[in-house]
């Protein structure tokens, strides 16, 4: 790493140097109108329009560079801020949206399926479960049921994790603790908790990657590890049991940093971006003694801009939709005899 006590006068803005964060993170600073080129093999980027230096860290060490102080900003995975132990040490400034994931417990499918646990639930009465239903429901509480099980019964085995102060104090809960409060989202409340538990008698093995490979090799009865698709757990024969955490990238800056005008400048131009890619422009043409129920289905963020037509009892209407409801909008729209819409990408916007 070149020196960086020569760019003083700079924001440092610490990205992760590769991985599953890298592309996404470099797209959005390219969006948000940086203009910087990073050099082979060079950890250090100036942005050449505006006073901040980019700085390429492994994603799982910027959370202790950016509560340390050592660089003003960072984005990394909600993760590593958890298992950095620094969540009240930084400032979570926003979500990001991309590198959603979950921490969980996985095991050998054979520990679920081979050991005689997964048994009927017992407390469900066959003959009630008659409609899909409640055999749905009933399936899911007997999987629920076997699922603690086995997690329980990891006492005093041995789990591979590269995060080992989460699976801990996981662990020390499912020992100590009530189960059904462990399932909590909130990380804080986890580690709340855990402090109150003694050491779990569950042996917890540090790896720096590839940690499916763990049950295979021997060397764990069970793993825990970030899963999205749930296609690396499949493809060696897991079976996730318990969620810890729920992740996505942050946008995460310095408690005292003294660059907070160009920090807000940037939360502001990435919600922009973020905005601009929930949102979408949606413009139609309608008959004026239906404009009412038209303001309805598209309320617009503010309120819908109305236009007269050049052509008596219509009107021209302008809002933003959800993309996520665009469908949904759009039959509603031509169910009150709405004709022309037009519905367009966003490339960015303050709303
Ligand atoms: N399968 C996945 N889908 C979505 N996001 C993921 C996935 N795996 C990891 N992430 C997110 O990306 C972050 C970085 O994960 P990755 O496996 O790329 O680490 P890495 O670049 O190897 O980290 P380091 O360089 O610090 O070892 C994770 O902390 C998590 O927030
Ligand atoms: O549920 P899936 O969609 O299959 O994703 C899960 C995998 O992604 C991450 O690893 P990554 O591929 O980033 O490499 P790593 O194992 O070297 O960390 C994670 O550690 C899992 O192995």
């Amino acid at each position: 790493m070149e020196r960086v006590n020569k760019y003083k006068d700079r924001l440092l803005f610490a990205v992760p140097k590769k991985g599953r964060l890298y592309t996404n993170c470099v797209d959005l600073l390219k969006k948000i109108g940086m203009k910087f080129s990073r050099k082979p093999r060079h950890d250090l980027a100036l942005v050449s329009n505006l006073p901040i230096l980019l700085v390429f860290l492994p994603a799982s060490d910027i959370p202790m560079y950016v509560a340390e102080g050592n660089v003003d900003m960072g984005i990394t995975g909600y993760d590593f801020v958890v298992e950095t132990q620094v969540e009240d040490r930084v400032k979570q400034v926003m979500d990001l949206g991309f590198g959603a994931c979950k921490l969980q417990v996985a095991v050998p499918k054979e520990s679920i399926y081979g050991s005689g646990r997964s048994s009927h639930y017992p407390s469900d009465n066959e003959d009630e479960v008659d409609t899909l239903e409640r055999k749905k429901t009933a399936l899911s509480r007997e999987k629920e049921h076997v699922y603690k099980q086995v997690l329980r019964s990891l006492a005093g085995g041995r789990v591979v994790t590269s995060f080992p102060v989460l699976t801990k104090q996981y662990f020390a809960g499912v020992e100590f603790e009530d189960l059904v409060s462990l399932e909590a989202r909130n990380a804080r409340e986890l580690r709340e908790k855990s402090k109150t538990f003694a050491e779990p008698s569950t042996k917890i093995l540090y790896v720096s990657g590839s940690v499916e490979a763990a049950c295979g090799l021997g060397l764990a009865d069970a793993i825990v590890d970030l899963v999205d698709t749930g296609e690396t757990l499949t493809a060696v024969g897991l079976v996730p049991i318990a969620t810890i955490l729920e992740t996505q990238a942050k946008l995460i800056s310095n408690l005292s940093s003294k660059r907070l005008e160009l920090v807000s400048l940037l939360q502001r131009r990435i919600q922009g971006v973020l905005d601009a890619d929930r949102y979408m422009l949606c413009q139609y043409n309608v008959e004026k003694n239906r404009v009412n129920e038209a303001i309805e289905i598209t309320p617009g963020k503010k309120a819908p801009s109305v236009m007269g037509l050049q052509q008596p009892n219509w009107v021209s209407v302008n809002a933003m939709i959800e993309k996520s409801n665009m469908a949904e909008i759009l039959d509603k729209l031509t169910d009150i005899g709405a004709t022309d819409i037009l519905v367009m990408a966003l490339e960015n916007c303050r709303v």
